[in-house]
């Protein structure tokens, strides 16, 4: 297959057949007769035109970033000498979406253990507390200082080390946050170790800023070598030729604008594990909004049902290849993008941007996560609302409104898959733990197994971080399954007046209320055993007869 796929390389990163997909040599040409690359190489912000710029005049450091944080290496390093002469030696990183998603990549990628949090599922967050609390260290991230989940972490954790009479709690907490964040003053308030992060690049954008670095680093990555594939690989962005990342945007962006607007994201094996989340979240959020985007499917394998469909762009990527070697791991896509993780981030970043240029959005704001959160705050202060289930089927409570004659968990299963139209996609939003709780993951390939519509899944709340936004923000053609599990031993919020369990309920609830808000068919399956309610739905699902 490679030998049919041209290639464009730099810095050892390699983009495979960019140029075949239909309308993308059109876009290049479009691209370079607006200078877009030296335009965007200089950061300027007047690409997204003029609705687009006041955003994008603070949110484009990313193009140069990775220079910059070359200054946080002595301190990082000095940092990790200290911790470690404290005997805290176990990295726990909390933080959400783009505070969290580069660093878990990068420590999976490089086989180095780092413990994420990004969840309010009660179960989780216990079982997390509980891991190895004496020599642990806590990275607290967040850009803005204000993000309800990381708040909860940081409250849960100072509970937990004071409970445990712990000396030196706030020499046990790493901040990463924005000069001038809420959490910046609560850090100095605290005496906690502080790390500013370069404020002029966004969330989803910040893999090579403090929010990817720092908690990597801490657990013992050399970091200085993914910021010099982002430098080697920077030299090819300003160029009209020769520049792979332009390449692969304007495919990204061609391919939306052709009906081509969901995006297979598999792993090809060759050694980035992960990078198909942080690449969701980039794509979803950048992209999803004013009713267009391009939906990321993160596929599991790729031999895993959901790679290919009319209106699915197929793309692998992974690290290194053997020149001989073909691209895709048996599977032909469209694309191919294989190289070094630092040159992949920003290759990434670039290609969205350019494809957000495309599509006509601003890719720098997320408009419509706001709505959930605001659904939230007030059920957190009025309570859930009070729902009845439509029927029980064993482990799992029913609930939805015109579900038809479906009386067990089967059919259900099997009105939701009816109400997908043409060009739209099933989405699972699991609020459960995602690690004791895996197995509810394997819904995805089970449910696209069965129809030819693309399957995404999203543990909850970190969804909500991610493709959130282009559930309610892109085209209207969601249908959504979510998942809520029973919560046998809750945990405060210290501070707050709700528990966790009780968060996490209010942002599922808050979140079905913005999408049924919007008309979109939504299915919840609330398992009031979350062992045995996952094993039915597994078996329910492999039951299912096909829905085209
Ligand atoms: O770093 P923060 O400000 O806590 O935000 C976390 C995530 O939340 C979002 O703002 C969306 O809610 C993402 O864009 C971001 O990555």
């Amino acid at each position: 297959m490679s030998g049919l796929l041209e290639v464009q390389a730099a810095a050892g990163l390699a983009v495979y057949g960019a140029r075949a997909v239909p309308g993308a040599v059109e876009a290049l040409g479009q691209l370079v007769a607006d200078r877009a690359a030296e335009r965007l190489a200089d950061a300027d912000p007047t690409l997204w035109g003029p609705d687009a710029e006041a955003a994008a005049k603070s949110r484009l450091g990313w193009v140069d970033t990775f220079r910059r944080s070359r200054e946080l290496l002595p301190r990082l390093a000095e940092l990790r000498d200290e911790l470690q002469s404290l005997g805290l030696d176990h990295v726990v990183l909390a933080g959400m979406g783009g505070s969290s998603l580069a660093p878990e990549v990068i420590a999976r990628t490089l086989g180095v253990a780092l413990t994420v949090l990004d969840t309010t599922d009660p179960h989780q967050v216990r079982a997390t507390l509980g891991d190895r609390l004496a020599t642990s260290v806590v990275v607290v991230s967040s850009k803005s200082g204000t993000t309800v989940e990381t708040d909860s972490h940081l409250r849960a954790y100072a509970t937990a080390f004071e409970d445990a009479g712990l000396p030196g709690c706030a020499s046990r907490f790493v901040i990463v946050t924005d000069p001038g964040s809420p959490l910046e003053a609560r850090a100095e308030e605290m005496g906690a170790n502080l790390v500013l992060a370069d404020p002029d690049v966004g969330g989803r954008y910040s893999a090579l800023t403090a929010f990817g670095l720092v908690p990597t680093a801490l657990a013992g990555i050399d970091v200085a070598e993914l910021l010099d594939q982002a430098e080697d690989f920077a030299a090819s962005l300003r160029g009209d030729a020769d520049n792979p990342a332009l390449t692969l945007g304007a495919a990204l962006g061609a391919a939306a604008l052709a009906g081509r607007d969901k995006l297979a994201l598999i792993s090809d094996g060759t050694g980035i594990v992960g990078l198909g989340d942080w690449i969701e979240q980039l794509v979803a959020e950048s992209t999803g909004k004013q009713g267009r985007g391009i939906l990321p499917v993160v596929v599991e394998a790729p031999d895993a049902p959901g790679a290919t469909a009319d209106d699915v762009l197929t793309v692998t990527v992974g690290g290194s290849l053997p020149p001989e070697s073909v691209p895709g791991s048996g599977i032909t896509p469209h694309i191919a993008v294989n190289g070094p993780l630092g040159a992949q981030f920003l290759a990434w970043e670039y290609a969205t941007a350019v494809a957000g240029r495309l599509l006509g959005v601003n890719p720098f704001d997320q408009p419509n996560v706001a709505e959930s959160k605001e659904h939230t705050r007030r059920i957190l202060q009025s309570g859930l609302p009070g729902e009845r289930p439509a029927f029980i089927d064993g482990p799992i409570e029913v609930y939805g409104t015109d579900l038809g004659h479906a009386s067990t968990v089967d059919e259900a299963l099997g009105w939701l898959l009816s109400r997908l139209t043409p060009g739209g996609y099933l989405a699972v939003l699991a609020f459960l733990d995602r690690y004791t709780e895996s197995d509810a993951a394997k819904i995805r390939a089970g449910l696209a197994d069965h129809t030819s519509h693309p399957v995404t899944f999203g543990w909850g709340p970190r969804y909500l971080h991610s493709t959130g936004q282009y559930h309610k923000g892109g085209p209207p053609v969601g249908t959504f399954l979510q998942i809520t599990g029973a919560v046998t031993e809750d945990l405060p919020v210290p501070g707050r007046p709700y528990t966790f369990g009780q968060l996490e309920a209010a942002q599922a609830a808050g979140d079905r209320e913005a999408l049924t808000g919007r008309r979109r068919p939504l299915l919840r399956l609330h398992l009031t055993d979350r062992a045995a309610g996952t094993a039915r739905l597994l078996a329910a699902v492999a039951e299912l007869p096909w829905v085209s």
